[in-house]
């Protein structure tokens, strides 16, 4: 059967677990590792598709959790899918929902069946099994989607780990089974087991049973302190099929992109780079820059001396700021299109790293210039 969804190891770093890649996927190859910025309501908020197009994103994440409420996957279905609905030719990915569902809904109910919610719009009731989150994903039409899973709290207690990452596995096999579209979008599993090891691994080796094109490394980035995310990281990626991509969900910061990187994950996605855009925070290779601050009131300088995107060659950080101190739209318009921007140029020059083996060197420098200090 025709695979939609081809990876190609390219190159293993020698000191590392990195590792350069090439996802090759029906709308387009994607080169690892990669940052994929999030469209939740199938849009990169403030950023149209030309300009995520110009800036070299070559795949974005959406919601089926926040689309089944609203607009529903049946319009977006007739629109062609997302890609025709947000006139978007890169790949797409969408997440599964159960993790929204955990995040976002309200008197949630989980059963072996699947979990009922009231939508955090309207309240009204819903319930997605494996079964009807394959449905709407075949809908949406991504080229990549995600198994229905349940992510655990943390901290939770094994017993309640065991029992969930069970019931994850068994959804996966569900999903695998009712998947409609296997030969036009790839299916990844989702390896669950919260902070027990020896239950990690077990999530791997029954997913791999399976025969995924792609595992995602889920239950992290949920509130547990990064060294603990990093050594559970470092612990499961060795369990992965080593010609597979490894996805880690809901990561991360530039560190947390360095580190994920050195650990063997090959993909990452992240609200932060839009998120802290919109209340004027940026990213720059000396660390944040929270441009409410004074100090950038008469500064002419380019939000990052060192980027070469439209915004740091068009605009001062004086202009940035009074802008956002205005409250102007452009404001979180141009300072989201540079975070991004930093994110995927920050993922390029990793991978160029890799190529020329000096990824932990490069790692060593970026940290030492980008400071880990709000300025
Ligand atoms: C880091 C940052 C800035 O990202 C924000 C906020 C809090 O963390 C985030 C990101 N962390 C995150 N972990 C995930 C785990 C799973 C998972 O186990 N399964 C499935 N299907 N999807 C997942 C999506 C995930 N996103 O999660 C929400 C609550 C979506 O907001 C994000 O801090």
């Amino acid at each position: 059967m025709a695979q939609p969804i081809r990876f190609e190891l390219l190159r293993r770093d020698g000191h590392s677990q990195a590792r350069r890649g090439r996802l090759t996927t029906p709308h387009g190859v994607i080169e690892t590792p990669v940052f994929m910025p999030v469209g939740t309501q199938a849009t990169v908020k403030t950023m149209a598709p030309w300009e995520l197009k110009e800036i070299g994103a070559g795949i974005i994440l959406s919601n089926t959790y926040h689309l089944h409420l609203r607009p529903g996957e049946q319009l977006i279905d007739r629109a062609g899918g997302l890609h025709g609905f947000m006139n978007w030719d890169g790949a797409v990915l969408t997440d599964s929902g159960g993790f929204q569902v955990f995040s976002l809904a309200d008197l949630r109910k989980i059963t072996d069946d699947g979990v009922s919610f009231r939508s955090h719009l309207d309240g009204s009731s819903h319930s997605f099994t494996p079964e009807s989150v394959m449905a709407i994903e075949n809908a949406l039409g991504a080229d990549i989607i995600m198994a229905f899973d349940e992510c655990p709290p943390y901290p939770a207690t094994r017993a309640y780990v065991e029992t969930s990452l069970r019931r994850t596995v068994d959804w996966a096999q569900r999903c695998k089974a009712s998947h409609q579209r296997p030969e036009e979008q790839g299916l990844f599993g989702i390896v669950q087991g919260g902070e027990f090891l020896d239950l990690r691994k077990e999530a791997a080796l029954r997913l791999i049973d399976l025969d995924f094109p792609g595992y995602a490394i889920g239950g992290l980035s949920v509130g547990e302190p990064k060294p603990l995310m990093y050594d559970i990281l470092a612990y499961t990626t060795p369990w992965l099929p080593v010609d597979k991509p490894r996805y880690l969900m809901g990561v991360g910061s530039p560190d947390d992109l360095f580190e994920g990187v050195e650990r063997g994950v090959d993909m990452f996605d992240c609200v932060l780079p839009t998120r802290i855009a919109r209340n004027g925070t940026v990213l720059t290779s000396e660390g944040k820059r929270v441009m409410k601050n004074a100090r950038y009131s008469d500064d002419f300088l380019p939000l990052d001396p060192d980027c070469d995107c439209r915004v740091c060659k068009t605009f001062s950080r004086a202009y940035i700021r009074h802008l956002i101190k205005a409250d102007e739209v452009l404001g979180i318009r141009l300072t989201s299109y540079h975070n991004v921007y930093f994110m995927l140029d920050l993922m390029k020059r990793i991978r160029q790293s890799i190529e020329a083996d000096r990824f932990l060197g490069y790692k060593q420098e970026f940290y030492e210039r980008y400071g880990y200090n709000e300025k």
